[in-house]
């Protein structure tokens, strides 16, 4: 019988999830599966995972919940043989969508039963674990009023990016990789991923592959206001590339002075990263479930 720990945050998404965990245990009796569930608090999460992971000894821990849950699952399991699965029900579902894992609760729930293994890269950014994307700018303070709010969901992210846009300064940034500056300037933000897109679905690295050993640095110069609608289009048509004001590159190391200790975040959780920041590729050390069509 396969073993599977659900790891849900009561409160992600604003969405409630009391009866959604009677239907887990139900699911779990239907399809022969040994069921348990970890409740996330918001106070030493991790440390109490890894203590029911290492006593309950699962295959699989499915996050019911946004991308911090997806990423306390993740940071909990990494390096192991344990397997991630995800509900997504959280405000963006970042991971979740560049997976291609359904979006609907009942379709991504058979993938626990349904569903193919893949090893995917994740990144080391000065010893935190990134699954999804960090950055620098503009996005990570718009996570951090986001994450310091009351209200969740995806209109109130969209609300505050809104509020913070007009006001919003670049700050400078030093980029370098392989021994060589690649960057050395002000940016809007710089988004360091190995996935393609934004939970919003926002394209910054359109040809981001999850398990190629290597990452990629976005850099979003600053441009004119006038110039904001061409890059949103941009960002939803895979055309980022085409714009004037961003740049990408690929590969497996690098450092970022943050000058002006500009806001970071990793995968929706605000991060004090300081102010030198390195950035390792860890080839595929994280083993997700995907539907089984996917490649
Ligand atoms: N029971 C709880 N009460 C309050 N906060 C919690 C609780 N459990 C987890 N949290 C907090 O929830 C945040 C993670 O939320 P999560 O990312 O899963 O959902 P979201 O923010 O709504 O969605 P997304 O990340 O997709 O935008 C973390 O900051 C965590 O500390």
């Amino acid at each position: 019988m396969t073993k599977i720990l659900f790891v849900i945050n009561p409160i992600s998404g604003d969405i409630d999830k009391e009866d959604l965990m009677e239907d887990l245990k139900a699911f779990g009796r239907q399809h022969d599966l040994t069921v348990d569930i970890f409740k996330t608090t918001g106070e030493e999460d991790e440390k109490k995972l890894k203590e029911m992971l290492a006593s309950y000894k699962p295959e699989i821990a499915c996050a019911v919940g946004g991308d911090g849950t997806v990423s306390l699952t993740a940071k909990s399991i990494i390096n192991s043989e344990v397997a991630l699965a995800i509900i997504p029900m959280g405000s963006g579902n970042g991971l979740s969508k560049d997976l291609g894992i359904p979006q609907n609760i009942d379709e991504a729930l058979q993938l626990l039963v349904d569903h193919q293994k893949m090893a995917i890269d994740t990144l080391d950014v000065n010893g935190h674990l990134s699954i999804h994307i960090c950055d620098m700018g503009f996005n990570a303070l718009v996570v951090k009023r986001f994450c310091g709010g009351e209200t969740r969901g995806p209109g109130a992210y969209a609300w505050i990016a809104m509020q913070e846009f007009m006001a919003y300064e670049p700050k400078k940034y030093t980029i370098k990789t392989d021994g060589k500056t690649i960057f050395d300037g002000e940016a809007f933000m710089i988004t360091v991923t190995n996935a393609r897109a934004f939970g919003s679905n926002a394209a910054i690295n359109p040809t981001g592959v999850i398990n190629d050993g290597e990452f990629e640095i976005c850099i979003l110069e600053p441009f004119p206001k006038s110039s904001s609608l061409g890059i949103l289009y941009r960002l939803y048509t895979d055309t980022i590339d085409d714009s004037v004001y961003t740049h990408r590159f690929s590969c497996s190391s690098a450092s970022i002075i943050n000058h002006a200790e500009e806001v970071s975040q990793i995968d929706g959780e605000p991060e004090d990263l300081g102010k030198t920041i390195s950035f390792r590729a860890q080839p595929q050390n994280l083993h997700v479930l995907l539907p089984p069509q996917a490649v």
